[in-house]
């Protein structure tokens, strides 16, 4: 018997508008991809792309004006939240505390809200925040506010997470410190989806990343399979008498004072043949560097690439 493939996430041609009439907005854009269950799924995007928006309509807090949404191999957000709600966990971008309760109150307060909550005192261990347990909310930093949510979160260990920037405003200190955090809550088994503006964290902690881009999403796969598609680059510095007209590479090839860079399709083939022919003419290469695209090179191109089709789309 073929298997079935099991999803937590399910997402179908999802579209989301904003307003009514002649404001109406549409923030997402036939959006589709499926998270599987112990997976750790990426959405990327520039300021506005839709990320929360999609978040959103995956905590069932507003519906999709078009498409559908699948939790859990086939519960809606919206009409199944009862079933949903015990087994997944939302951290938010706008955590709503009572500023003048302390940590501990706070989380106890949420844990008293939940069923079978993870001890208080482990939950704000797990965060880093057990000697902020008395201070009163007002009082802490932007991003201990974040280790916060992401304690409230997790009280429930929930199967499914949904990490809306969970590092925004951290130190690299906490942000690297959340990054274990969320390495050790995947291993427990947990599935999650979190968006980020960084694509260090995405590189970091993702199986799978989507770029979003005005509302579409405009790439998809591994960093691995992302950065594919895109060129390497080659660089060295070139000693004279020899210029880039006597270089046997195909790729576009750019000179600055005496280092060169020739971005190439074909890294492999192109290094091959220079070294040979630094090697058959007896030159230094100066600090030859072969590598394939960062994930920041291919994000600035998917985006740019994306938003002049979004500029085409809607003359
Ligand atoms: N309530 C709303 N009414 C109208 N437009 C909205 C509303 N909320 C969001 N938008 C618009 O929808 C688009 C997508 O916003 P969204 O917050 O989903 O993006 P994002 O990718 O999460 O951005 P950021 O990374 O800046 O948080 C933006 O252009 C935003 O201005």
């Amino acid at each position: 018997m073929p298997q079935v493939e099991r999803s937590h996430i399910q997402v179908s041609d999802v579209w989301r508008r904003y307003g009514r009439g002649r404001g109406t907005f549409d923030a997402v854009r036939g959006v589709s991809f499926t998270v599987r269950p112990g997976q750790l799924f990426a959405l990327l995007g520039t300021n506005g792309a839709g990320k929360t928006s999609t978040v959103e309509l995956l905590e069932g807090l507003a519906a999709p004006s078009r498409g559908s949404i699948r939790l859990f191999d086939g519960l809606d957000p919206i009409a199944d939240r009862a079933q949903i709600r015990s087994r997944t966990g939302a951290m938010l971008q706008e955590g709503g505390f009572i500023p003048h309760l302390t940590v501990r109150e706070t989380a106890g307060m949420w844990a008293k809200l939940t069923s079978g909550p993870r001890p208080v005192p482990e939950a704000l261990d797990l965060v880093g925040l057990a000697h902020r347990a008395d201070v009163m909310v007002q009082n802490l930093s932007g991003g201990e506010r974040r280790r916060l949510d992401l304690a409230v979160s997790t009280l429930s260990c929930p199967e499914l997470l949904f990490l809306d920037e969970p590092t925004a405003g951290m130190d690299a200190e906490g942000r690297h410190a959340t990054w274990q955090l969320i390495r050790e809550l995947q291993e427990q088994g947990a599935t999650i989806l979190l968006t980020t503006h960084y694509l260090e964290e995405a590189e970091s902690l993702a199986d799978h990343l989507a770029i979003m881009h005005c509302g579409r999403i405009a790439a998809s796969g591994s960093v691995s399979e992302i950065v594919a598609d895109h060129p390497s680059m080659l660089s060295f510095g070139l000693p004279a008498p020899w210029t880039i007209h006597d270089l046997p590479v195909s790729g576009a090839v750019k000179q600055h004072h005496s280092r060169v860079t020739v971005t190439t399709g074909q890294l492999q083939k192109d290094a091959a043949r220079l070294l040979a022919w630094a090697e058959d003419h007896d030159i230094a290469l100066d600090r030859f560097t072969a590598r394939p695209a960062s994930l920041e090179e291919a994000f600035i191109r998917v985006a740019g690439d994306a938003g002049a089709q979004r500029q085409e789309d809607d003359e």
